[in-house]
């Protein structure tokens, strides 16, 4: 059997192929964004000039340790590419993503990216968003009444579910890089991904959520028997 770690860096070095000299390079968050990290720092080692956008302060510090050049979302403007992982990647490439709490910088430099590359083991393919939770980044100002707002907003997408608070390794509330709370639907599957993410945005103090629709444009998945590139035909 191969192992996980195996098939996230399999994922990582088949997407180095899309890099190429000159790029802006968004830089994703998570355990299979890390492998794509270390492998460009190889690259960067080699010679190959690119210029990167961290989509944490996490891989910020990986790619400053590691010598990747790095700028700021608004000195580069626009980006050539973003490398990112995802909690799951469903039909038409509709993902979940925010399982590392990196969401809200995530979904900015995706969109400002030309192009987006999802690399994950082959598990991460599903048929239906929403066996991973959900996760909602929200200001801690009215918790609870955004979280009662956001049940309505769930039912009327037609999910049902439970919200939870994310807590960090020491129980205490996550807090993410931007200085929020997150709270994370479970909701076992999303029958209408667009539905339920502009439910959610209408939600006032929601500052983001981790339905990622329209963004990705290839995933790179790696399992035993090889890489599969999916667009949001396959
Ligand atoms: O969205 C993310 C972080 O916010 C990650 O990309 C996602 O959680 C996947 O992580 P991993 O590669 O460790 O499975």
């Amino acid at each position: 059997m191969v192992h996980a770690e195996d098939l996230k860096r399999r994922a990582a070095a088949a997407a180095l192929e899309y890099v190429t000299d000159g790029m802006r390079v968004g830089l994703g968050t998570g355990s299979t964004a890390r492998h794509f990290v270390e492998l460009l720092a190889e690259k960067v080692y080699a010679g190959l000039k690119v210029i990167c956008v961290p989509t944490s302060e996490q891989t910020l510090a990986q790619a400053v340790e590691l010598g990747v050049p790095i700028a700021t979302l608004d000195e580069v403007g626009e980006l050539d590419l973003c490398v990112d992982g995802a909690d799951e990647v469903g039909p038409g490439l509709a993902l979940v993503k925010g399982g590392g709490g990196a969401l809200l910088r995530e979904k900015i430099v995706a969109r400002a990216a030309k192009e987006m590359v999802v690399i994950a083991d082959s598990t991460k393919k599903v048929g239906v968003l929403g066996r991973f939770p959900l996760p909602i980044e929200i200001v801690d100002f009215g918790a609870v009444s955004i979280a009662r707002s956001l049940e309505e907003a769930i039912r009327s997408a037609g999910c049902v579910g439970e919200l939870r608070p994310r807590r960090d390794r020491d129980g205490h509330p996550f807090i993410t890089d931007h200085g929020h709370v997150l709270l994370d639907a479970h909701l076992g599957r999303i029958p209408d991904p667009a539905a339920l993410a502009s439910a959610i945005s209408e939600v006032p103090g929601v500052v983001e959520h981790g339905l990622f629709i329209g963004l990705a444009s290839r995933a790179v998945l790696a399992g035993a028997e090889g890489i599969v590139v999916l667009d949001r035909q396959s």
